[in-house]
């Protein structure tokens, strides 16, 4: 009762969130716990070892020598660093439950809209906000490290967003299933099967505001969705980024950069489409 809970006939039905079917409090821990052990199954780094990696920041030397590099150079090597970053989170979305079962068309479209947006959420936990530094490369970088890049908005958008997360002072637990529900989105264009989509996403939010409740921090529900629309606006800014690279340098994009990181941020127009794996 003081939980806002009320007993359905097979189980608990959370008053605030409409579910249209009865979803049981053991069902909604089982999830929970399988969608924070995927996160932690799928991050390079355990939250210790960042932390004890943080005096690990980059000499003045080796700061000018990426800052040397030619633009396509360092574009070449962030992207790099990126497609390893997405590589995992392609992981992590494999095994969110009912993910799998979504149609091969739905798994592609949802990662190739939100694989983007579920790094920079993981950005938060490779963040120091006491030197506003980001775990980059096995050291600790300031955002100037990234001048070659010509990206100057985008990466202050970019290290600002990590900031502010790291600000929220997320658990693993909140950052694995907001990391969920950033992916599992029904209004990505070009689903086919949207009702199945939106039914894993009522899962997974019912997850968080279980999470959120017994965190007693129900606050936080509202402070995240603010962050979807930056979020949006980030991925859109690299993507606009990456088409005037390729107009600069269309080889290196053409032979240098890995294939995923063209699957997923290409433009549909000129790219065969993901082949399914
Ligand atoms: C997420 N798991 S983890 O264990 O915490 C973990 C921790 C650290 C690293 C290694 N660092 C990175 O991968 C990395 C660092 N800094 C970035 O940007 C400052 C990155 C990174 C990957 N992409 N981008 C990025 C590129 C373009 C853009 F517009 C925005 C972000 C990997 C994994």
């Amino acid at each position: 009762p003081g939980l806002g809970m009320s007993r359905g006939e097979m189980g608990v039905i959370y008053e605030d969130i409409f579910c249209p079917y009865p979803t049981s409090l053991l069902h909604i821990e089982e999830i929970c716990a399988s969608i924070v052990r995927s996160h932690r199954e799928t991050s390079q780094y355990r939250v210790e070892e960042l932390q004890a990696l943080r005096w690990k920041v980059f000499s003045r030397e080796e700061i000018h020598a990426y800052q040397s590099k030619s633009v396509d150079e360092m574009w070449q090597h962030c992207a790099l660093r990126l497609t390893d970053a997405v590589q995992y989170v392609v992981e992590f979305a494999k095994r969110i439950p009912g993910f799998r079962q979504l149609c091969q068309n739905d798994q592609i479209v949802l990662l190739k809209s939100g694989s983007m947006e579920v790094v920079l959420v993981r950005m938060s936990r490779m963040f120091n906000t006491e030197n506003s530094t980001v775990f980059f490369d096995g050291k600790f970088a300031g955002k100037e490290l990234f001048k070659s890049l010509v990206c100057n908005e985008l990466m202050t958008s970019a290290f600002d967003l990590a900031h502010s997360l790291c600000a929220l002072r997320l658990t693993e637990q909140q950052v694995a299933l907001f990391s969920a529900l950033v992916l599992i989105n029904e209004d990505r264009p070009c689903l086919e099967e949207r009702g199945r989509v939106e039914r894993v996403r009522k899962e997974v939010e019912l997850a968080l505001s279980h999470t959120l409740h017994r965190d007693n921090q129900e606050g936080l529900l509202h402070k995240l969705y603010q962050k979807v629309a930056v979020l949006k606006s980030l991925c859109s800014l690299h993507i606009e980024k990456l088409r005037w690279f390729r107009q600069l340098y269309p080889l290196t994009v053409q032979s240098l950069f890995p294939p995923l990181y063209k699957e997923l941020f290409g433009s549909d127009s000129d790219l065969p489409p993901l082949a399914t794996h």
